[in-house]
């Protein structure tokens, strides 16, 4: 597939828009996980730009070296937690260039707006530090100053570069830095935090769109995490978000329905001292619990999410356990790749005997459990993103907004249909996501020229036309 996106860029993004479901899974996750874990000794050409440690000072020239000029959306990131594999130093390019092949496929943005970007600070895998085909800087990762010195100089550099509208996507950043980086420029710069927001965005959708299956509200729903980080943390940020605003109660009373466990039990009021400070607002009142099966026993949550980047987690007791007490318990391993996974579709449909709803990050096929076929759905961030992506060019965005986050996870919902829920699918399929980008990328836009954060005027009188007649098709143009 690179090599023939760099024969031919055109036909590569019509096989992928024409094969979709096929050939996700190689371009993205799993396969782009194992990509990254070779890139050294795959690596043939550069297909984005690797900004380091050496060339500051020098970024902007950098971004001069970039052949495309009108650059508007930037996926970058520096390599220290590439989906659930931990650092893979500069080898993280690998992510960039699937997220942004997946904007143009996905979400119908031209591939001449898109930058892959990957900052090599070093890396703190030994592995990849002692292999003579690693592509990266050859020493530790530096932190505190002169990271944040080279990060501010790329940021600096992006926005007089490509100007306001650039659109830059921080990913794969480890738990320190994103919710850092996301704070300290979401004021200043077009930008938002896929881990945090996106993942965010896309499970709360899936939960929205199960309850005519589970019954009730969100706000009757118990829920528990495996994983108090970017992705755990940012997805229970959005559900009590949604529960506070529907149900009209306080935020703080939403984030009570709310459980996360971590590396060292349930999060709980007497570790607040060591607690870092994002897990801080879900630490309840409660003793505390080991393991996730005590606080899964203790706790009875009706939904669990796994975000914690570690496979095989979802154990038979896990499963066996919630769906003791639970009808439909939702389940949502959402760890990629498929061997990060907290437990496999087969597993979770075979443990609960069938009762289940099951989505999980990375793609699993249908599975057969006592001659009943079960689909799960993929929940993942690509839903969102190049929505995300389309809604913010055709509108002109300046500043992200986490009511568009909102707005695409109600969008992504609300075309989930009865026939699919009819097969336990809490998403729409794959097969459908130009459209899906489309509705998205117009629900995100009416947010943003609600909230005055749109600049190009006047505004389209129909955002979902004007999203579909912008969205890049790779036709052959006709010669005579
Ligand atoms: O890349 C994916 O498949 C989803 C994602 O952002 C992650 O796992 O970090
Ligand atoms: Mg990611």
């Amino acid at each position: 597939m690179m090599d023939l996106s760099e024969r031919n860029e055109r036909l590569f993004f019509k096989l992928l828009i024409d094969n979709v479901e096929e050939l996700l899974p190689v371009v993205y996750t799993p396969t782009v996980g194992e990509a990254c874990q070779k890139y050294g000794s795959i690596f043939r050409r550069p297909h984005g730009l690797y900004i380091s440690l050496k060339e500051r000072g020098k970024v902007l020239d950098v971004l001069k070296n970039w052949p495309e000029k009108n650059v508007q959306i930037i996926v970058v990131t520096d390599g220290e937690r590439i989906l659930g594999l931990g650092d893979l130093g500069l080898q993280g390019m690998g992510i960039p260039i699937g997220k942004l092949a997946l904007y143009v496929a996905l979400g119908g943005l031209r591939p001449s707006l898109c930058l892959p970007v990957s900052i090599d600070v070093g890396t703190n895998n030994q592995k990849l530090l002692d292999d003579p085909y690693y592509i990266g800087l050859r020493q530790k990762r530096t932190t505190g100053e002169e990271y944040d010195a080279l990060i501010h100089e790329f940021m600096l550099a992006a926005k007089q570069e490509y100007g306001e509208k650039v659109l830059i996507q921080f990913e794969d950043f480890a738990n320190h830095n994103a919710f850092k980086l996301l704070a300290k420029y979401g004021r200043t710069h077009l930008v938002f935090n896929d881990d945090i927001q996106g993942t965010a965005a896309v499970a709360l959708a899936g939960l929205v769109a199960s309850l005519p299956l589970t019954g009730g509200t969100l706000a009757d729903h118990r829920f528990l995490f495996l994983g108090a980080g970017e992705a755990g943390t940012g997805i229970a940020e959005i559900i009590a978000t949604e529960i506070s605003r529907k149900a009209n109660i306080p935020l703080e009373e939403a984030r009570r329905k709310i459980w996360l466990v971590d590396s060292k039990g349930l999060v709980v009021k007497s570790r607040w001292d060591s607690l870092q400070h994002f897990k801080r607002d879900y630490a309840h009142e409660h003793e505390e619990c080991k393991t996730l099966l005590s606080a899964v026993q203790a706790l009875k949550p009706t939904v669990l999410i796994g975000t914690s980047g570690q496979g095989s987690t979802f154990t038979k007791d896990v499963i066996e356990t919630i769906s003791s007490f639970n009808e439909k318990p939702l389940i949502f391993a959402l760890s990629n790749p498929t061997s990060q996974s907290e437990c496999t579709a087969d597993q979770a449909y075979t443990w609960c005997k069938g009762k289940c709803i099951f989505a999980s990050g990375s793609p699993f096929g249908p599975v057969t459990v006592d001659g009943k076929t079960y689909y799960s759905g993929q929940a993942n961030n690509a839903y969102i993103f190049p929505g995300m992506g389309l809604g913010c060019i055709i509108a002109g965005v300046i500043r992200i907004h986490d009511d568009m986050f909102l707005k695409a996870a109600e969008a992504l919902a609300s075309l989930v249909t009865k026939e699919h829920l009819d097969k336990g699918l809490v998403y729409p399929p794959f097969q459908n996501i130009r459209k899906i980008s489309a509705h998205i990328g117009a629900a995100v836009a009416a947010k943003a020229y609600e909230l005055g954060l749109a600049t190009r005027l006047p505004r389209p009188d129909d955002l979902l036309a004007c999203a579909e007649s912008c969205q890049y098709s790779p036709v052959y143009r006709p010669y005579r």
